[in-house]
């Protein structure tokens, strides 16, 4: 040991070499492992072609979803993209459209958080859509203002992530019938874990601290997303879920400063890209290994566990016949 010391404390050329050649290797490791987290996410990339699929996303304008709406517009399906911000929206069906010489995009307006607007966007869908062979929950939002509610009085993050989704899921369940094989892809969030839903408050205006709703709504989705596939079988309409991964996109856009520091440290540093963070989505809504697969919840591309609370049925039917009340959901809709 001291003999390693003694010779590291001499001026020499070949210990210089020695040190900077540790240097350039210790920093070539972190960028191998920095580059492998950013792009890995399961060794999943199928082929499968979607030439005469028409395929809604909501959220194609951003992140995960815009990644989403690039790669099956690359394999030739018809893509809707149900956005509540018209102008990015269209700026990115430009770039899709020249990126993947695909011209059957849309852009339809759709605002999760406002009840109206989902029935706005489904009244035109059933009118102008004679099929949807894949319905992709993608859109999502995290940390509204502490009491922020949606016009229709609900909690926005639950607004915005469960219960939109949830009422436009029912508005547009006669065509993803008449579609049938048909496919819904739910993008949940493996951190569902740091939460749990309270039945007593499933309009949790208040609830503090807000960032803590984000996962709230995302185990909504999972209890969501089971019953449904419970609900739709025999039908040929697949549901499935999943967590893309940890992915430096900008679903926390909202963090206040200097919480966004650290923040964007480690998103820029360590998440997936979004590119990556699309591949089980697309993997859901493409694959032929999972066209009989339903109401199971993915990760890089396999199934992944849930744990037991997730897995509680009960709980799950609960949840639905609250939420059918929530979003006002009336006789003459659609019942699932
Ligand atoms: N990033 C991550 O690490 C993880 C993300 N997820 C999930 O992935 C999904 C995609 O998010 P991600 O790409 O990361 O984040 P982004 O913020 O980049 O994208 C979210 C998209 O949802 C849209 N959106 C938000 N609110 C509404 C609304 N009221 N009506 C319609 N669209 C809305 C956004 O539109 P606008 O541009 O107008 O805001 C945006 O297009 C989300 O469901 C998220 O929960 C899950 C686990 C991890
Ligand atoms: C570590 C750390 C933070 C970062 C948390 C991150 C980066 C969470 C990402 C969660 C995602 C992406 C969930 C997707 O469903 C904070 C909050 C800034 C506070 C300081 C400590």
């Amino acid at each position: 040991m001291g003999f390693i010391f003694g010779w590291l404390s001499t001026e020499h050329y070949v210990r210089d070499i020695f040190l900077m050649t540790s240097v350039a290797a210790i920093v070539a490791t972190l960028m191998s492992i920095r580059f492998y987290l950013r792009i890995t996410a399961g060794r999943c990339f199928t082929e499968t072609k979607m030439e005469g699929k028409t395929v809604i996303i909501t959220g194609a304008n951003s992140g995960i979803g815009k990644e989403t709406a690039k790669d099956l517009a690359g394999r030739g399906a018809r893509i809707i993209m149900a956005c509540r911000n018209l102008e990015t929206a269209n700026a990115v069906k430009d770039e899709i459209v020249k990126e993947t010489k695909n011209n059957k995009i849309l852009v339809k307006k759709l605002d999760l958080g406002s009840q109206k607007s989902v029935r706005e966007f489904a009244a035109d869908i059933v009118k102008t859509e004679p099929k949807i062979d894949v319905l992709i929950h993608n859109a999502g939002m995290a940390l509204a203002f502490r009491g922020q509610t949606s016009e229709d009085g609900v909690e926005l993050t639950m607004a915005t992530n469960h219960y939109g989704p949830f009422l436009l899921t029912h508005l547009l369940i006669d065509v993803l019938k008449k579609s049938a094989p048909a496919r819904i892809v739910i993008v949940a969030s493996e951190l569902y874990r740091l939460s749990s839903v309270n039945l007593a408050k499933l309009n949790p205006i208040g609830t503090f601290p807000a960032a803590y709703l984000y996962y709230v709504s995302k185990f909504a989705n999972i209890y969501f997303a089971r019953e449904l596939a419970k609900r739709l079988e025999g039908t040929k309409v697949t549901v499935n879920f999943l967590h893309p991964g940890m992915i430096d996109s900008g679903i926390w856009r909202n963090v206040p400063f200097p919480l966004n520091l650290p923040m964007m440290a480690i998103t820029k540093g360590f998440f997936k890209t979004t590119k990556a963070g699309a591949q089980t989505t697309i993997y859901l809504a493409t694959s032929n290994e999972v066209a009989n697969v339903s109401g199971k919840y993915f990760m890089d591309c396999k199934e992944a566990t849930l744990n037991a609370a997730a897995l509680d049925e009960e709980k799950g039917l609960k949840i639905w016949e609250e939420s059918v009340k929530i979003v006002k959901l009336t006789p003459q809709d659609p019942k699932i």
